[in-house]
C-alpha cells in the first residue's frame, strides 16, 4: 500500500504524539505534587505567574521552565489563563478535581494509578502476551511476582494509597447518580455495598437516605477495626462464599476487576442476598458499559478503552459492552436490566432484576 508524503507526515506526528503522551500523565502528577491547584484556589482570582512561582517556592532560575510546564497544563485544560500574554492562571473543572480536602478530589486516584508500583507494570504488556496465562494471570503479576493485594499487604503506605484511591471518586459519583437517577436508591429498606472498601460510597448514600440501613461488605482485613461509622455497618467476609442479605446489593467498580466466571459467582451470591429478604430486591452496578456514553465529552470512549487496558494490566477483569453485561446477567439467573449512562462521565448505572 502506498501512502502520500502528507499522510506519512501526519502519521509521524501521530506517532510522536502517542510516544510522548506519558508526559501528559507526568505533568498532571507534577501539578499535583506541586499543589498548584490548591495555591490557585486559595488565591481566589487569576494568579499572575510571579505570584504563583513565589507561592510554590519555585526557584527563580526556573521561572521560564515553569512557564513552559504551565503552558502544557493549560493546553491540557488542567488550568486556564485569562489572557495568554498576561500569564495569569485559573482553575478549570479538571483542576477543581485535584484540590485537596474536598469530597470530590481525584488526587488519591491519580496518585495510585501513576505510582510506579502500578504504572511500571505496563512495561511488560507485550512480554506477558507471550507467557502462559495459567501461570501468570496479569502483567502486574509478571512484573511483581504477586498480585496487587499481596504487594499492598507488605507496604502499608501503598495499601493506604489503594484504599484512598478507590474511595476518591465516591463523592462525585454519588452526586451524579442522585441527579441522574436518584430513584435507583429511593425506597430501599437496606443496601449492602459489596466490596465497598473503606465505605466512602455507602456513607455518601446513607447521608442522602438516612432511613436506609447500609452495610459495607469487604475482606476482613479491609474492614478490620471498623464496626459502625455514621450509621453504616461494616461486615468482613468473602463475596465468593456469600454476601449479607439486603434489599439491594451495590457493586461499584467491582465486576470490572473480575473474569466472567468470577462475575457470575459474585452475581449469584448477590442474587441470593437480595432474595433472602423479599422479592423486591435488585442489584445496582456502577461500572463502565463500553460504548454507552451520553456524549463523547473529553474523549469518554477513549477513556473507557484506557480503563480496559488498566484492567488488563492489573486484574483478570475487563470493561464490558452491553452484550457482554447482558450475557453475565442471564447466566447468573437474572431476567432483566436497565442501563442509565451518567451524563458527561464514562460510567453507567445498571439496575439488574431477578
Ligand atoms: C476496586 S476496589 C472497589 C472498591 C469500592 N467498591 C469502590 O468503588 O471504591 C475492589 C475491592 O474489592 C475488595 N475485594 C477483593 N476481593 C474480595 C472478596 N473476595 N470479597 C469481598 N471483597 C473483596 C477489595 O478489598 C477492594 O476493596
Ligand atoms: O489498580 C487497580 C487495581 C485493581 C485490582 C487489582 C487486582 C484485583 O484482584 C482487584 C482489583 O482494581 C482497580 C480498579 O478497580 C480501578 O477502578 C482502578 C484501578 C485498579
Amino acid at each position: 500500500m502506498e501512502f502520500t508524503t502528507a499522510e506519512l507526515l501526519q502519521a509521524q506526528s501521530h506517532v510522536y504524539n502517542l510516544t510522548l503522551s506519558y508526559l501528559k500523565s507526568m505533568s498532571l502528577k507534577a501539578a499535583i505534587d506541586l499543589r498548584i491547584a490548591d495555591v490557585l484556589h486559595k488565591h481566589g482570582k487569576p494568579m499572575p505567574l510571579p505570584e504563583l512561582i513565589s507561592s510554590l517556592s519555585i526557584h527563580p532560575s526556573k521561572t521560564d521552565t515553569f512557564r513552559r510546564l504551565m503552558r502544557a497544563l493549560v493546553h491540557q485544560r488542567i488550568f486556564s489563563t485569562v489572557d495568554e500574554s498576561q500569564d495569569s492562571y485559573l482553575l478549570t473543572p479538571t483542576s477543581h478535581l485535584l484540590l485537596s480536602g474536598i469530597s470530590t478530589s481525584l488526587t488519591p486516584f491519580v496518585q495510585l494509578i501513576l505510582h510506579p508500583i502500578v504504572s511500571h507494570t505496563a512495561e511488560v504488556l507485550a512480554l506477558w502476551f507471550t507467557s502462559p496465562e495459567e501461570e501468570i494471570p496479569t502483567p502486574f503479576w509478571l512484573f511483581h511476582g504477586k498480585g496487587i493485594f499481596e504487594v499492598a499487604d507488605g507496604q502499608p503506605e501503598f495499601n493506604r494509597l489503594f484504599n484512598e484511591g478507590m474511595a476518591s471518586d465516591a463523592g462525585l459519583v454519588v452526586e451524579a447518580v442522585m441527579r441522574t437517577c436518584g430513584d435507583v436508591f429511593r425506597g430501599l429498606e437496606s443496601l449492602v455495598d459489596v466490596s465497598g472498601g473503606t465505605g466512602a460510597m455507602a456513607m455518601a448514600i446513607a447521608d442522602a437516605f438516612p432511613e436506609m440501613k447500609c452495610t459495607v461488605f469487604d475482606l476482613p482485613h479491609v474492614v478490620a477495626g471498623r464496626t459502625e461509622i455514621k450509621g453504616v455497618r461494616f461486615v468482613g467476609g468473602d463475596m465468593f462464599v456469600s454476601v449479607p442479605s439486603a434489599t439491594a446489593a451495590l457493586l461499584k467498580w467491582v465486576l470490572h476487576d473480575w473474569s466472567d466466571e468470577d462475575c457470575i459467582k459474585i452475581l449469584t451470591h448477590c442474587k441470593e442476598a437480595i432474595q433472602s429478604k423479599d422479592n423486591e430486591g435488585k442489584i445496582i452496578i456502577i461500572d463502565i458499559v463500553v460504548g454507552a456514553v451520553m456524549d463523547n465529552h473529553a474523549n469518554a470512549e477513549e477513556s473507557q478503552l484506557l480503563f480496559d487496558l488498566l484492567m488488563l494490566t492489573a486484574t483478570t477483569g475487563k470493561e464490558r459492552n452491553e452484550s457482554e453485561w447482558q450475557d453475565l446477567f442471564f447466566k447468573a439467573g437474572f431476567t432483566s436490566y436497565k442501563i442509565t449512562p451518567l451524563p458527561g462521565g464514562i460510567r453507567s448505572v445498571i439496575e439488574v432484576y431477578p
